[in-house]
């Protein structure tokens, strides 16, 4: 089961077309990420490489006590780390296994015995040239020993996370925030532990901290220079005209396919690839009533990423607490649906300025019905499907129902002279969803429309004050 989804992912083209609005989209000038004396030090931890690896994936698994992990089995987890690797061009996974533990070691990870096992399993196989301990972080002594012991690069989640993000980021936008994101974790991995362990940068810790410190200024500012993205929202929040549907889920679980389905984008390109979305984007769609939403397609959420590396993307997901509907995306056919489902409603609930009453916006979908299902259900969640697209006519009504609800929106009919000033405000500010002649008066057009409180304000002083003045 694992090799196939390993061997499914691997076929899969990875040169596809990523769409980014042409307003949002900024080409990256690699000026600001060329940094010679920063590279070395990233390098000399990060491992980074265009060539890739060919991994041993190791999935340390503690089999009770408290740091035993609940809702899920090491064999998912094992290929969901096989996943991330495979997610990664030109790199590849020559083995994997799950290491059961008594209790993740502090100082080597592995028990001394299991080591051994390891080394020597390691150091035979002359394909593997570099192992994935899926832990979130390693630090950095135990990073130096395992690799003096292997005698090979040795990766955490971090490290091989931040790859893919690299890999995926194509707005100067989203380079900056993974340029961001890994700092944190170099500045801790090498300053925590430098009284005992070689930096391998040949730096002192004072000057490795100014280059940091340097790098994150210039990295900062030029993040502030490119907010359009998040003044597009802003200016939309303020003016409230277009309700905004944030989409969410955990990575690949068919977030850009739904809004593909529901929008019709054609250029929209789903890729069956792990962190594929890295660039929040914006697609509008029509609801039943014909009126317009913003679809915003979001950076896929996955577990035990470090929280170093998540916070950068939080900022991303800042806009999920002001949109009027949020459809969390499922993948019912995955084996570990559970533990995935979770997951995100607990990110959601951890996301800042959430209004109250915060779930009742919340729709949750289970996507790729057509497929096989895992025997958990949830009563709530509506299956669907964004390939052949089951119940999505259904799913509309029901992102139109919250949305309504959430923007104080309402069907009324207004009786207005034929190509007046009301019909003409009426067609442009609201979504009218039928017209027709009034059938008494030939002079009169009745206009069924989704309109706002805010609207119903704005049409009452423009025209029936005005008129009752007159
Ligand atoms: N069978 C089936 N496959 C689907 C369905 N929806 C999406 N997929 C496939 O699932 C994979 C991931 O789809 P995406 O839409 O890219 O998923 P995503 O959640 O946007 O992924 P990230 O950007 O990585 O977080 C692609 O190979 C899709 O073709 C579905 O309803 N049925």
């Amino acid at each position: 089961m694992i090799k196939s989804f390993v061997s499914l992912s691997r076929c899969i083209s990875r040169v596809s077309y990523r769409f980014v609005p042409r307003a949002l989209s900024t080409e990256a000038t690699d000026e600001i990420f060329d940094d010679k004396n920063y590279d070395s030090i990233a390098k000399s931890v990060l491992h980074g490489t265009t060539t890739g690896h060919d991994l041993l994936v190791l999935q340390p698994y503690v089999k009770w006590g408290p740091q035993k992990k609940i809702n899920t089995k090491a064999d998912l987890e094992l290929e969901e780390a096989t996943a991330l690797v495979s997610t990664l061009a030109s790199w590849s996974v020559v083995g994997q296994m799950v290491v059961p533990l008594e209790s993740i070691e502090k100082k080597k990870v592995f028990g001394k015995g299991k080591l051994e096992e390891l080394k020597q399993l390691v150091r035979k196989n002359k394909k593997i040239n570099g192992v994935f301990i899926s832990l979130k972080y390693l630090t950095l002594s135990q990073k130096r020993e395992l690799e003096t012991l292997f005698r090979v690069p040795v990766f955490d989640r971090f490290t091989i996370v931040i790859q893919i993000f690299k890999e995926n980021a194509v707005t100067k936008h989203a380079k900056l925030q993974v340029a961001l994101a890994e700092l944190p974790y170099i500045r801790n991995l090498l300053l925590s532990e430098t009284s005992n362990v070689q930096l391998g940068s040949g730096m002192s810790p004072e000057a490795l901290r100014c280059t940091l410190h340097a790098r994150e200024t210039k990295l900062k500012e030029e993040m502030k220079k490119c907010q359009i993205y998040h003044h597009t929202l802003e200016k939309n929040k303020q003016q409230r005209k277009i309700p905004l549907v944030a989409v969410v889920g955990y990575t690949n679980a068919g977030k850009t396919s739904i809004i593909k389905a529901l929008t019709g984008e054609k250029k929209l390109q789903p890729k069956n690839s792990l962190f594929a979305t890295l660039d929040v984007t914006l697609h509008q769609g029509l609801l039943p009533s014909r009126l317009k939403v913003l679809y915003i397609d979001t950076v896929g959420f996955m577990s035990d990423l470090p929280e170093s590396l998540l916070e950068c993307f939080v900022a991303t997901l800042d806009h999920v607490a002001y949109a009027d509907a949020i459809l969390h995306i499922c993948d019912g056919s995955h084996p570990d649906l559970v533990r995935q489902r979770d997951h995100v409603f607990k990110t959601l609930q951890g996301l800042r300025n959430l209004p109250p009453n915060f779930l009742d916006r919340v729709v949750t979908v289970r996507n790729k019905c057509d497929k096989p299902q895992t025997d958990v259900t949830f009563e709530d969640d509506l299956p669907v499907s964004a390939t052949n697209g089951t119940r999505l006519a259904f799913l509309q009504k029901i992102i139109e129902s919250v949305v309504m609800q959430t923007t104080n929106r309402k069907v009324m009919v207004f009786k207005v002279p034929m190509g007046g000033e009301e019909a003409q405000w009426l067609y442009k500010e609201t979504a009218v969803c039928e017209a027709e002649a009034d059938p008494d008066d030939s002079q009169f057009i009745m206009l069924k429309v989704v309109i706002s409180d805010v609207q119903i304000g704005k049409f009452r002083s423009y025209f029936v004050k005005r008129r009752l003045a007159g």
